[in-house]
């Protein structure tokens, strides 16, 4: 019997839907990272909320460890890569949590607005200040939401039940599903000049760390009110206390913290400052529907090698896996390569199977490859969740067939079209291994390093040594070197696998180079 160990707070419904498939469960919640290091070699699954730190360490004593299912979205608690490379399947429920947490977000906007714990605790001191707390209505005023995702949708849909305004920046939400979801689209600074209220949804990276900054921060309208119920990092939390400190901003109500648990913040104390303890998925709906849909995933994959949910490793079943897993690769390397190419207005996605791999059954090549484009962009999106995704955000979504290949037994192609166009990418399995072998038509032949940099450029003498030699000079080892061009002295591509990350001042320098049109570092 497979057995697998709960170590966060979860619903009782998982272990009652383990112990009905035959799963055996122990709950043990609160252990120290030497008590779980002990005791995770005797399981072949870890059941997990936010608190249980899946680090490398976990998993390398995670001897018998086969999958981690996380009842809620975020896997920041997860190190992937370390599971991935021990073969350990990571899922989530992606879905599950969402309207608790859209809810949350809109309880701190009523709180903020009416200052209602302040107003609780003065109450209840026995002091009648019914002068001392003056509030703001919401009919009419601007809610700016930056990130217009799942959750993002769902405080749009509601604010608008309000009679709020709703204007939202996201890059990647289309005109269409504004129009559909009632909301404006603008950009970061419009928002921040229109917005009453403003309430992060997107998830934490380079891009979004620090969105609100001292900077941004100080273009929002005076009295402004900020929720943050995504993931702390979102806001410099010392230019937040600043400006609440200044009376700049109006109030600010966070559920989420740079540093969690957080013990001591530079927010706590601050005037018409709210803050629960990550609470936004607690509720007892949300918290049934992702411990059920955990407890089903896991025993699911144990005990017949399905797969859903998965952030690392494609939706396919126990037949199907041997001859899917080298093209679900492809298609996600593929996808991962023109996700990091894409300009902006994305419009549609055509995947084209040509020879055997026409054959076999390409859904979930395509979900790889739909996750690979849209992973730069959302939050822990996956093979399952990306279909949805993109259908709901107007994107287009083709696949063709053509069983005849003229040199590869299998390729594939994925086409993607956006307001500039439309820019084409082809991939093969050589030797069992994805390799690319077409950019926007110019043939090469490149393994996915796990750091490329991508050099579009006229086809000129010298170009290639005074590139090599820039990237000598900068201290940057190249691990593979592959060209591609139209024709002598046309349109041509370099893709380096390097050692190293390039730094803004080398990327600069090599853009700056003669002959180059556009430099790009992506990552596999
Ligand atoms: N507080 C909680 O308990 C709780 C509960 C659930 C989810 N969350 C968090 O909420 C966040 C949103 O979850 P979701 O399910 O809506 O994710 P999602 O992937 O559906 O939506 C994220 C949105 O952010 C947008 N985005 C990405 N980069 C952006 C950028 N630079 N600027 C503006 N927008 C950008 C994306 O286009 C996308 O629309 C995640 O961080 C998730 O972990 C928190
Ligand atoms: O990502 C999530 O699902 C939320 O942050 C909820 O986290 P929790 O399960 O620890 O409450």
């Amino acid at each position: 019997m497979p057995r697998v160990l709960i170590s966060d707070q979860l619903s009782p419904a998982a272990v009652e839907i383990f112990r009905q498939r035959g799963v055996e469960a122990d709950v043990k919640i609160g252990l120290t990272k030497d008590e779980l290091l002990k005791i995770i070699g005797d399981y072949d699954g870890l059941a997990i909320r936010s608190a249980t730190k899946a680090d490398k360490d976990v998993l390398a004593a995670g001897k018998r460890l086969k999958v981690i299912g996380r009842a809620g979205i975020g896997v920041d608690n997860v190190d992937i890569p370390s599971a991935t490379a021990r073969g350990v399947v990571v899922m989530n429920t992606p879905f599950g949590n969402s309207i608790t947490t859209a809810e949350h977000a809109i309880a701190m906007m009523f709180a903020l607005a009416r200052q209602l714990p302040a107003a609780d605790v003065s109450t209840q001191a026995g002091k009648w200040e019914k002068n001392r707390f003056m509030g703001v209505e919401l009919f009419a005023k601007t809610l700016g939401l930056i990130g217009c995702g799942n959750i993002g949708s769902l405080v749009a849909e509601r604010a608008i039940g309000l009679k709020m305004k709703v204007v939202a920046f996201d890059p990647f939400l289309s005109p269409e599903r504004a129009v559909e979801l009632g909301v404006e689209k603008v950009e970061l600074d419009e928002l921040l000049a229109r917005a009453d209220v403003i309430t992060l949804h997107t998830p934490l990276t380079d891009k979004t760390r620090n969105i609100l900054s001292a900077e941004a921060l100080g273009k929002a309208k005076k009295g402004v009110l900020i929720i943050n119920c995504a993931r702390g990092g979102l806001v410099d939390e010392e230019a937040l206390r600043a400006g609440l400190d200044s009376g700049h901003i109006g109030g600010a109500g966070f559920d989420v913290f740079v540093t969690e648990p957080a013990k001591e913040n530079p927010l706590f104390g601050a005037e018409n400052f709210v803050a629960t303890p990550h609470l936004g998925a607690s509720t007892l709906e949300a918290q049934e529907n992702v411990a059920l849909q955990v407890a089903e995933q896991i025993s699911d994959y144990l005990l017949t090698g399905a797969v859903s949910n998965a952030l690392n490793s494609p939706s396919i079943t126990a037949d199907e896996a041997p001859k899917l897993k080298p093209f679900v690769a492809l298609a996600e390397k593929l996808g991962a390569f023109a996700g990091q190419m894409v300009d902006p207005g994305l419009k549609a996605i055509e995947v084209a199977y040509i020879g055997e791999v026409a054959k076999l059954n390409v859904k979930p090549m395509t979900a790889a490859a739909l996750a690979g484009v849209l992973r730069p962009m959302l939050a822990e999106i996956n093979m399952v969740s990306a279909p949805a995704v993109a259908k709901e955000r107007g994107v287009t979504v083709q696949e063709s067939k053509q069983e005849l290949s003229p040199v590869y037994d299998s390729l594939m192609r994925i086409t993607i079209t956006s307001d500039a166009g439309e820019k084409s990418y082809a991939g093969a399995v050589i030797g069992g291994v994805p390799r690319i072998i077409e950019v926007k038509g110019m043939e090469l032949d490149a393994p996915f390093s796990p750091a490329m940099l991508y050099v579009n450029n006229l086809d000129k003498p010298g170009f290639i040594g005074a590139l090599g030699m820039m990237l000598g000079e900068s201290g940057v080892n190249i691990a593979t070197f592959n060209l591609g061009r139209v024709s002598a002295g046309d349109d041509a591509i370099a893709l380096v696998g390097i050692d190293q990350m390039l730094s803004e001042p080398v990327l600069a320098k090599i853009q700056a180079l003669p002959h180059v049109k556009e430099v790009r570092v992506l990552g596999f």
